[in-house]
């Protein structure tokens, strides 16, 4: 089946700035596909070419096999980022005014429950917190039960609590077969939603591959964190590479398995600490040695696919 979300060497500028330098991406149907990097990486100016909001200087975009703009609109989803709906209205009435707009429309008053609106349904927008505001308009984006969603920071300002549930209602869409392309900034959203992520920084898509591939290739190793004002040097011949970052000593490769031998042998050096605590890489960690150094993935000269 031919991919639902293509880009194929996408470029967009607003004036002198280039936000888009030569995206090439292709979003398979019922994938789930993350999108994150730095602000100002152009991650929404992408959604926006790939959604037919704006149209790319060069490449070629299409979606469900037509170019954005022509594809059946109640076949899509969309949550922009600066989505303001109406500030008198209350959610009730407005995901009630998106349902009506389509013939096959989810009802209003579940799609509210879903994202954990049921106490405020008939609070004005305007009233709303800032968290209760963006899941009305998750709400408002799924009325028509699309395809293919495209959700641009859908979580930002929502309390822990509220992203988890957002989360399940992703999931849920996920689960039943919908496209989902998400842009965020939160790392453990894309870890726990996404079937790949794609690292976009300077207008270029870095890397491209599951969490489990991008964390495996650049997410660097498991250590162990020594807090402790020994020298690095107090720990020759521990059988592990070790290095001084951010006030601790990290011993570098070391399993789960064999933290009891390493405070035993600190211990026989007569190395003090103070706390220890064991860390494996996650998307943070990958996020943090691309979106810092895009070159690293050109100089290993290894792209995840
Ligand atoms: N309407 C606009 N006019 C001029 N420049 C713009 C406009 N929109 C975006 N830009 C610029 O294009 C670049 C990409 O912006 P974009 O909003 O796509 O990034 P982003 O990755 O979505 O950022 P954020 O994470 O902050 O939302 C930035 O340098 C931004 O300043």
């Amino acid at each position: 089946m031919a991919p639902v979300i293509v880009a194929d060497d996408v470029y967009e500028s607003y004036g002198d700035t280039v936000a888009l330098d030569g995206v090439s991406l292709a979003v398979e149907a019922g994938e789930v596909f993350a999108l994150i990097g730095p602000n100002g990486a152009g991650k929404t100016t992408l959604t926006r070419c790939l959604t037919g909001t704006r149209t790319p200087d060069d490449g070629r975009v299409s979606l469900l096999g037509e170019p954005p703009g022509e594809s059946a609109r109640e076949r899509l989803g969309l949550l922009p980022q600066d989505f303001t709906p109406p500030e008198r209205l209350t959610p009730r009435e407005l995901v009630a005014y998106y349902a009506g707009l389509y013939d096959d429309a989810r009802d209003p008053a579940a799609l509210l429950r879903e994202v954990g609106m049921d106490p405020a349904v008939d609070t004005r927008y305007e009233s709303l917190s800032g968290g209760e505001k963006r899941r009305t308009c998750v709400a408002a984006s799924l009325a028509n039960e699309p395809d293919v969603l495209f959700v641009d920071e859908p979580t930002t300002g929502i309390d822990p609590a509220g992203r988890r549930a957002l989360w399940d209602v992703f999931e849920a869409l996920a689960d039943a077969g919908t496209t989902v392309f998400l842009t965020t900034h939160y790392m453990a959203e894309a870890e726990r939603l996404a079937d790949r992520v794609g690292l976009l920084a300077d207008g270029e898509l870095v890397a491209t591959g599951t969490p489990e591939e991008l964390v495996a290739a650049y997410g660097g190793t498991q250590y162990l964190a020594v807090e402790t004002a020994a020298d690095p040097d107090a720990f020759d011949g521990i059988g592990y590479d070790v290095e001084r970052a951010d006030g601790e000593v990290r011993v570098l490769d070391v399993a789960p398995e064999a933290i009891g031998d390493v405070a035993a042998a600190l211990d026989a050096r007569g190395v003090a600490f103070d706390a220890l605590s064991w860390s494996e890489p996650d998307l943070e960690d990958v996020y943090l040695r691309l979106a810092d150094d895009p070159g690293v993935v050109e100089a290993d000269e290894e792209v995840v696919a």
